[in-house]
């Protein structure tokens, strides 16, 4: 689907979705548990692949609205009857692997093309140091993988600059071996605060999980259960950046963009609040209400080091392509292991809109108030993310943006367009 966007102002109360990392881990945690309920979950093409992967380890995943009841396989995933399909979410391959990891026999993982083509060695070679198998058939570090043979609890080294998902997906299933699992981190740790989601997401199912001197821990022998038997799923940082920089941006002088459901959390995202105020956006965040009021506002160039916070960069390079002065993303080398290669999808798509853009491997300087932003065609390459950003550059660039693949905003944020339309976006579904 392409998506036609005309220059527009934004106004008015909109809702933030759930958060998708949150919402993963707790369908995946209700899976490791007897039962249990998730509540204001995200329903999206993501979160639905790890409902499918709970219910092929044996699990049963009711759905009503946002509400999502889930009989678990309670620690003993069983083989599944066919190959599970992780679609486009790497959260879901990675969070799977190592449950695959604990059964008795062999579970066979796949993705789209994207998907085929990130990196899964490192956490193949922790299941097979922790006595499992884990394959990937190319023999490439990239899946379709085949995991299984009752990995054990032990101690396990691991990288930390890859992906995250690889720690949680060892701490979840860590906590249902005999053992344990300690994971040492051989390199710095990037994306670090979704380990914390992580911590938080297992503590709130009573499981205990600790950072320790060179890495993380997990006890072995627990059992997921949340207290009361639900959990309730936080709003989305990642999804409220767009937001936000929709209302700083293309904001009506009239009238704030109000977002509701923006809860404080362990989402390192949130940094987004403090990069559009430094930025020169007027934010107030009342914090007990979960409620941002962002108004329009003449931004100015900032730099920003995104290694906590991978999933912004998208939304601050279109910043940066409307602010004046230069905008510096640096530490971002992990945000090429994406659904795409983000830095350089950022700098090829907001060129196309006249943007002046300098890629580096591990930054990405885009200097903006030399030209102003001009309407054109341009490539969603097939991201969620990449799509929204370029969203944003559109509210304010001079004549009609194109953007193509534009469905694939189902991964995070379903209802995205729509929401931009009740903001006042002018926006045409081919
Ligand atoms: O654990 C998670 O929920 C995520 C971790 C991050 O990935 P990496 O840890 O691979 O950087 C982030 O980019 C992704 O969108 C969601
Ligand atoms: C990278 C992302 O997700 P995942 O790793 O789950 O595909 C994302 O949502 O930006």
């Amino acid at each position: 689907m392409d998506v036609r966007l005309s220059q527009s102002r934004v106004r008015g109360r909109t809702r933030a979705p759930p958060s998708k990392s949150y919402t993963h881990r707790a369908i995946l945690a209700a899976g490791y548990s007897d039962a249990a309920v998730v509540r204001d979950a995200l329903v999206s093409a993501d979160t639905k692949a790890t409902m499918r992967a709970v219910r092929a380890f044996g699990g049963t995943v009711e759905r009503d609205g946002q509400t999502v009841d889930v009989e678990g396989f309670d620690g003993r995933p069983e083989t599944p009857d066919n190959v599970i399909d992780c679609a486009n979410s790497g959260t879901t391959m990675r969070l799977v692997t190592a449950c695959a990891g604990l059964g008795e026999n062999l579970t066979v993982l796949t993705g789209d093309d994207s998907l085929r083509s990130r990196p899964q060695g490192p956490l193949l070679d922790a299941v097979f140091d922790l006595d499992g198998r884990a394959e990937s058939t190319r023999r490439n570090g990239q899946a379709p993988l085949v995991v299984g043979d009752e990995m054990v609890g032990g101690t396990v080294e691991i990288p930390g600059d890859v992906s995250s998902q690889y720690i949680t997906a060892l701490l979840m299933a860590g906590a249902v071996t005999d053992e344990g699992i300690d994971v040492e981190l051989t390199t710095e740790l990037k994306s670090a605060p979704y380990v914390d989601i992580t911590l938080e997401v297992l503590d709130d199912f009573g499981i205990e999980a600790t950072q320790t001197d060179d890495g993380f821990s997990v006890a072995g022998g627990q059992s997921y259960r949340p207290a009361g038997g639900e959990y309730s799923v936080p709003g989305d940082f990642s999804s409220i950046s767009y937001l936000l920089a929709a209302g700083a941006v293309a904001g009506a002088d009239d009238e704030p963009v109000v977002v509701e459901g923006a809860r404080p959390s362990a989402q390192g995202d949130k940094a987004i609040v403090d990069i559009v105020r430094d930025m020169g956006a007027d934010v107030e965040w009342d914090q007990d209400a979960g409620e941002l009021v962002v108004s329009v506002a003449d931004l100015s160039g900032t730099t920003v080091d995104v290694g906590d916070t991978p999933d912004l960069l998208p939304t601050i390079a279109a910043l940066g392509a409307i602010a004046d002065g230069d905008t510096v993303i640096e530490n971002c080398e992990h945000v090429r292991y994406k659904e795409t290669d983000r830095v350089t999808a950022m700098a090829e798509e907001l060129a196309k809109m006249g943007a002046n853009v300098t890629e580096q491997q591990d930054r990405l300087t885009i200097h903006g108030g030399d030209t102003d932003l001009v309407g054109a065609e341009v490539d969603g390459r097939g991201d969620h993310r990449i799509v929204m950003s370029l969203t944003v550059a559109a509210l304010v660039a001079d004549g009609e943006t194109t953007i193509s693949g534009a469905e694939h905003v189902d991964v995070s944020f379903p209802n995205f367009f729509e929401t931009m339309r009740d903001l006042g976006v002018d926006v045409t579904e081919d």
